[in-house]
Order: structure tokens, then C-alpha cells, then sequence
């Protein structure tokens, strides 16, 4: 990458505006100017690598910044349009593209951004999904080793198998006899879920009876790009930093009916040695207490009968009222089909499509409403609200 920016670019650095340009080399661009940084996203420098990139240029010194790309990234589209929200996120609208895969946010001077700024001491940015609609919360599931929390997931994901969907954790701790790598944790070295915690890739990680755990930002997106509810089933220290992040979810924490039984659950698991069970029960009484403690979870179940328990957790989660919890669009059979162009005011972005190759007049607008925006790096931006404008009801 050279060291001077694009004639396109110092073009534009005084209207500190959006410019959307193609390009034969690197295809379909832009770039946004936030204070002293000119954003440009599109294009890939590496033909094997298919998602859009990023790089910034600082403007004071004159020089590209390498920064490092947080969460899952997009893929290259025929082009897009790039508008910048609340001054710390730029709104990217794929062309051509479906409900689903078009609204994406990079953020550049969010919450999450600045505290990895911190962390990783170099220049960050985030991508994360918008998605329309107020989608249903994720689940957080905590309680001590041997409380049932497997065996009420199981039955949750059993019953309710399109609703539901288990964020696959990472672990360094050896798997059991019928663990499948993949579907009840990802096994990983510890060099290797180190590298990948300074890389920014989890959500939360915790040490736990002597072994690391975390929950990946891709474990979540793959359960919510699949259109289900993500369940975590994390330690309570887990819980609190999902708590402090902006994964907006219900908190459960599920206790024993009494500690000695928790014991005889553990033992009769019959997964641990006698020295791992000593550690999980001193390990318990702690976790008991901080479970218990105000502010943390919204919900504590007991799970002495599995029967009554698992109607309990149905019941919090509104389970008997709402089925199939959905997050349906407000607009149907949506796409960009071939270009549009966009305008932000009041939170609220008018997109107007154009058709193939006709005139403009003959195309349709949509607004989309970001006044409700949730959520963001890490995982999605929910509360998009796209609606139809009155002049593409005319058609
Ligand atoms: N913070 C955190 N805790 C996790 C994660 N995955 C599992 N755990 C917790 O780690 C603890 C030990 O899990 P595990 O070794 O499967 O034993 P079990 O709870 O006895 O079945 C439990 O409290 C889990 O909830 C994770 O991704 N993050
Ligand atoms: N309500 C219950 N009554 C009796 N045994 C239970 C109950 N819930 C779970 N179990 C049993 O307790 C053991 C531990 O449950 P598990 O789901 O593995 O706990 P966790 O995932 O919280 O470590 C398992 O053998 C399970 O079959």
C-alpha cells in the first residue's frame, strides 16, 4: 500500500463527504471522512480473500494506518453506498443484495471500538450486521457444574429445534467421552485461544476450574445468521461481561434444590475425577453466592424436578405464548436490485432504488429508521426499521 492517498480521495477531504467510485482494479469503493481519517472501504487486495476491506488514512500525517478488522466482515457486492451515522459508525448498503446481507455497520469510535483501541494499541475498527426488526433476545444460561444446565438446553434445543441455536464455546479444557468437537465446544489449545483472544475474536472469556472458556463473536453471528436465538451456556463471570458488552440478552442462572444434591449430579455424571468434582463443588459455593447476588441475572430458576424446571424456563422465555419467535421484516421480498443512492436525516436514511436501466422516476424509495438502533460490535445492530416511502406505493 503506498504511503500517499488516492487523487480521489484529496478531491473530497474538504467536503468531508461520501464518495462512491468504481474502479477497475479494486471495484466498487468509498470513503468516509471522520475528523482527521478518510475510511475507505471496498475492493480486496487479496483476490482470494472475498469480504470487503477497510483502510484507513490518517490525514494528519499523511500515512495509511493498518488497523485490525473486528467481527464477521461482508462480502464483496456490486458496489455499495456508505453513509456515516452518529459520528462514531459508517452505514454500508450492499447492492444487490437480500434483507439479510444488506445493511452493515463499520464501526470506527464506538464503545467496543475505543476499548479495543485500548487493548490491542492499534487502530480498530468493527464490522457488524444490521438486521430489521427487534430480533429476540439471546439466551444466557449460568449455574454451578452438575446443576442440570446441559440437559435443560438440550431439551430446549430438542423441542424447539428452528427457534433455538447453541453458541458453540471455546475451551482448553480435554473433551469428554461423548463430546463432538464443533457441536458442544470448540477443543483448542491454549496458544491458539490466546492468539485468538489478543486478535479481538471473543465476545467474553473466563478462566474456569483451571481451564480457559470463551465465547467466540463468530459463535453468536452463526447461530444469528441462521435466523435463531443464540443460547450461552457461560460461567457467571461470563455473565457479567456479556452483561457490560452490548449483547443485550436474558440472563437465567439455574441453582440446585441443595448442595448436596448438586454432589450426588456431579458424581453421578461420572465425566470428572474425584479431583475435578472437589474443585467444581468448591468452585459452586462461590458461584451460588455471586449468582444470587442483586442486578446480575434477571431470573433464577431451581431446578429440583426437570419437568417443573424445564416448564418454568419455557415460561420466562414465552415460550407458550410465542412459538416461533421471529424477527420478520417490515418489508417483504426486499433487494436492491441494481443501484440506489442514499441521504440521512433524523436518523432516518432514504434509500432510492432505481431500476435496470430505467429512468429514476420509476424506482422506489424505502426509509430505513435507525432511531431504535440496539446492540453492535460485537455481534449484530438490531432495531432497523425499513418501510416503503409513499412514492414507491404508487407503482
Ligand atoms: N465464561 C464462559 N464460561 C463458559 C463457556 N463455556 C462454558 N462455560 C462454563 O464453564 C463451566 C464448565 O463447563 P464444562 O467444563 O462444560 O462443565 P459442566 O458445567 O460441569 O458441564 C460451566 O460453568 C460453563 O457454563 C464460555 O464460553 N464462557
Ligand atoms: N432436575 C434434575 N434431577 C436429577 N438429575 C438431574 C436434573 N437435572 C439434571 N440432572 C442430571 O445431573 C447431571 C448433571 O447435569 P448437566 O446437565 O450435565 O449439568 P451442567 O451442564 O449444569 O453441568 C446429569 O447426569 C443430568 O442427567
Amino acid at each position: 500500500m503506498g504511503e500517499e492517498a488516492p487523487e480521489v480521495l484529496l478531491d473530497n477531504l474538504e467536503r468531508n463527504s461520501v464518495l462512491t467510485y468504481d474502479s477497475d482494479s479494486q471495484g466498487y469503493s468509498s470513503s468516509v471522512v471522520i475528523g482527521d481519517k478518510i475510511y475507505v472501504v471496498g475492493g480486496s487486495d487479496d483476490a482470494t480473500d472475498l469480504s470487503i476491506s477497510v483502510k484507513v488514512f490518517d490525514k494528519l500525517n499523511g500515512k495509511w494506518l493498518n488497523p485490525t478488522v473486528l467481527g464477521t466482515k461482508p462480502t464483496l457486492s456490486k458496489g455499495h453506498s456508505a453513509v456515516l451515522f452518529r459520528t462514531d459508525r459508517i452505514l454500508i448498503l450492499k447492492r444487490d443484495s437480500s434483507l439479510d446481507d444488506c445493511f452493515w455497520f463499520l464501526e470506527v469510535d464506538t464503545p467496543f471500538v475505543k476499548k479495543q483501541k485500548e487493548l490491542l494499541g492499534t487502530e480498530v475498527v468493527a464490522w457488524s450486521t444490521g438486521v430489521t426488526g427487534d430480533a429476540p433476545k439471546p439466551i444466557v444460561i449460568s449455574g454451578p457444574s452438575g446443576v442440570g444446565k446441559g440437559t435443560l438446553i438440550a431439551k430446549l434445543m430438542k423441542d424447539y429445534p428452528t427457534t433455538f441455536g447453541f453458541s458453540v464455546s471455546h475451551t482448553t479444557r480435554a473433551p469428554r467421552v461423548k463430546e463432538v468437537n464443533g457441536v458442544h465446544y470448540h477443543f483448542t489449545e491454549r496458544s491458539v485461544m490466546e492468539k485468538d483472544i489478543r486478535e479481538g475474536k471473543f465476545l467474553e472469556t473466563a478462566s474456569v476450574h483451571g481451564n480457559l472458556y470463551g465465547t467466540s463473536i463468530e459463535a453468536v453471528e452463526t447461530v444469528t445468521s441462521a435466523g435463531k436465538r443464540c443460547i450461552l451456556d457461560i460461567d457467571v463471570q461470563g455473565a457479567r461481561s456479556v452483561r457490560a458488552s452490548s449483547l443485550e440478552a436474558i440472563f437465567v442462572f439455574v441453582c440446585p434444590p441443595s448442595f448436596e444434591e448438586l454432589e450426588k449430579r456431579l458424581r453421578s455424571r461420572g465425566t470428572e475425577t474425584e479431583e475435578q468434582v472437589q474443585k467444581r463443588l468448591r468452585n459452586a459455593k462461590a458461584e451460588l453466592d455471586q449468582g444470587r447476588s442483586p442486578g446480575l441475572f434477571d431470573h433464577i430458576l431451581v431446578n429440583d424436578d426437570l419437568e417443573k424446571c424445564y416448564e418454568n424456563l419455557k415460561k420466562l422465555l414465552a415460550l407458550d405464548e410465542r412459538p416461533e419467535a421471529s424477527c420478520e421484516p417490515t418489508v417483504e421480498n426486499f433487494k436492491f436490485s441494481v443501484s440506489h443512492s442514499v441521504s440521512v436525516k433524523d436518523q432516518k436514511v432514504l434509500i432510492r432504488c432505481k431500476n435496470n436501466g430505467l429512468e429514476a422516476e420509476t424506482g422506489s424509495m424505502f426509509v430505513l429508521d435507525l432511531s431504535s438502533l440496539k446492540g453492535g460490535a460485537p455481534g449484530r445492530t438490531r432495531g432497523l426499521y425499513l418501510s416503503a416511502s409513499d412514492s414507491s406505493k404508487k407503482q
